[in-house]
């Protein structure tokens, strides 16, 4: 049988990557898929530079139109990235009939309803293994492999940038700004890197999981969102005395005491013995606990050229099995059928429920922290463990850092502004969420 045709839309970090893995193994990979898959068309606007890449083994041009136009093009890869002409080119490519791949998951966690929809309209499929955790296959274990299962909660290291900045700064003690420009040349960081530091590229993907897992809408906008900017050393440092690790975490958490979804992506302080807890580098690492499965673990590079690539060409192998298959046949878009869509609603912050982690910058004085005990226990906000420790900023000064066990972050946020506002509290509290991941 004639090799399938397919257009690349951006040959950048992942594009090559796509490119020469698919060249490298270009015959397992048709023993696997039963027919040949091939890149005949590139566009890029680099045009001089993707010529390098592919040389005459495919026809290079500056304009992704030119593909989506191609009827002999039956499935179009989109690797530009961002929102803007990305959307468009995906649109039109399932207007145009292409089955389309993506890792853009910026994209996905915006418009997927949109995206889906059209697709589902025309009959097409978009598959997006790429667009979470790069090579780990964990959209193909949400769609599939975990289908028996009522998802109780995934939890993911899903930001390879922010996993990396966090282990040299704890292990080499270099500085944040040295770590991400180390991140950028690597090829991990986001075309703008402060939607990786900032935690927006982890919700993307946190977005896209929770679709998946609880079978709700693409609601990037209801996800609550915090970054690794504000982290400081002395908290990695403190945390580690209490046995914990700080990882920048994706959450989703169905909450049936509410009827609702926790989304959110923030530090988190983890118990250092959990196997998460000791995912370094550029590495992801997804957790998800299903009713019946129980706890189950994902591992591998989240980021980077080839194992990016890897996600993109097995979508491409699904879908040159599948793509004469009758749509009703193939595995739902968002892993329930789309008329199947619940609007369970995303909680607010102030509804989700987690352990804290709260340092203090206190007066070296008598009273001090039954004063802080005292709000808290009367917030109803019971105590795990208490650390003093001297704080290096001045004379008559002290650290006082508690765990708490869960409580609502409602309550929590209340109970933090009755302490900031004792004046034997010197400096703004931090509050870190803490869970067991058990
Ligand atoms: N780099 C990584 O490790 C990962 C990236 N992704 C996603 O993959 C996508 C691509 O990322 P990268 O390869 O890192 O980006 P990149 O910036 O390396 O590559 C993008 C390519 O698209 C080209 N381009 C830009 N506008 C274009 C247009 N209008 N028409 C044709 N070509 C155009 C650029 O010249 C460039 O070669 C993004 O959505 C990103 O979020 C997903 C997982 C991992
Ligand atoms: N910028 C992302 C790339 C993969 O999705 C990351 O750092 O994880
Ligand atoms: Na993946």
């Amino acid at each position: 049988m004639k090799p399938i045709q397919v257009g690349l839309l951006g040959i950048g970090t992942v594009g090559s990557g796509t490119f020469n893995v698919l060249t490298r193994n270009q015959e397992e990979i048709r023993r696997r898929a039963g027919r040949g898959i091939e890149i005949t068309m590139v566009a890029d606007l680099n045009v001089e530079r993707a010529r390098e890449i592919v040389g005459d083994r495919a026809r290079v041009v500056a304009d992704a139109r030119e593909i989506i136009a191609n009827p002999e093009i039956d499935i179009v890869i989109e690797l530009i990235g961002g929102y803007g002409i990305a959307r468009a080119l995906v649109l039109e490519a399932i207007n145009a009939g292409k089955h389309v791949v993506t890792a853009n998951k910026a994209l996905l966690a915006v418009h997927g309803t949109e995206i889906f929809a059209a697709a589902s309209a025309k009959g097409v499929m978009v598959a997006f293994e790429a667009a979470v955790a790069g090579g780990i296959p964990i959209i193909k274990a949400l769609r599939e492999g975990l289908t028996a299962n009522q998802v109780q909660w995934v939890a993911g290291i899903i930001n390879g940038t922010t996993n990396f900045i966090l282990s040299e700064m704890r292990d080499k003690g270099l500085d944040f700004d040295v770590v991400l420009k180390e991140a950028q040349r690597l090829g991990y960081a986001e075309a703008d890197p402060t939607f990786d530091i900032e935690g927006v590229d982890a919700a993307h993907k946190a977005t896209l999981m929770s679709a998946l897992a609880f079978g709700i809408p693409v609601q990037f906008d209801k996800a609550h969102v915090e970054g690794i900017t504000k982290l400081a050393a002395a908290d990695i440092r403190y945390a580690e005395q209490l046995g914990y690790r700080i990882k920048l975490l994706g959450i989703a958490k169905r909450r049936d005491d509410v009827g609702g979804i926790e989304l959110r992506v923030h530090p988190t302080l983890v118990p250092a013995k959990r196997l998460i807890a000791n995912v370094e580098g550029a590495m992801n690492a997804v957790m998800v606990q299903g009713d019946a499965v129980g706890t189950t673990l994902y591992y591998g590079k989240g980021a980077g050229s080839e194992p990016t690539a890897s996600a993109v060409i097995a979508d491409l192998v699904d879908i040159t099995r599948l793509h004469t298959a009758d749509p009703d046949h193939r595995v739902p878009h968002l892993a329930f059928q789309a008329d199947e869509l619940r609007d369970t609603p995303v909680l607010s912050i102030d509804q989700v429920r987690t352990a804290f982690y709260l340092r203090l910058r206190v007066a070296d004085q008598k009273g001090v922290l039954s004063s802080i005990t005292s709000i808290l226990a009367a917030s109803d906000i019971s105590i795990d463990a208490v650390l003093q420790r001297e704080s290096n900023e001045g004379e008559h000064q002290t650290d006082v850092i508690i765990l708490t066990h869960e409580t609502q972050e409602g309550a929590m946020r209340a109970a933090l502004a009755q302490m900031q506002a004792l004046p034997t509290v010197l400096a703004p509290i931090v509050s870190l969420r803490k869970e067991e991941l058990a």
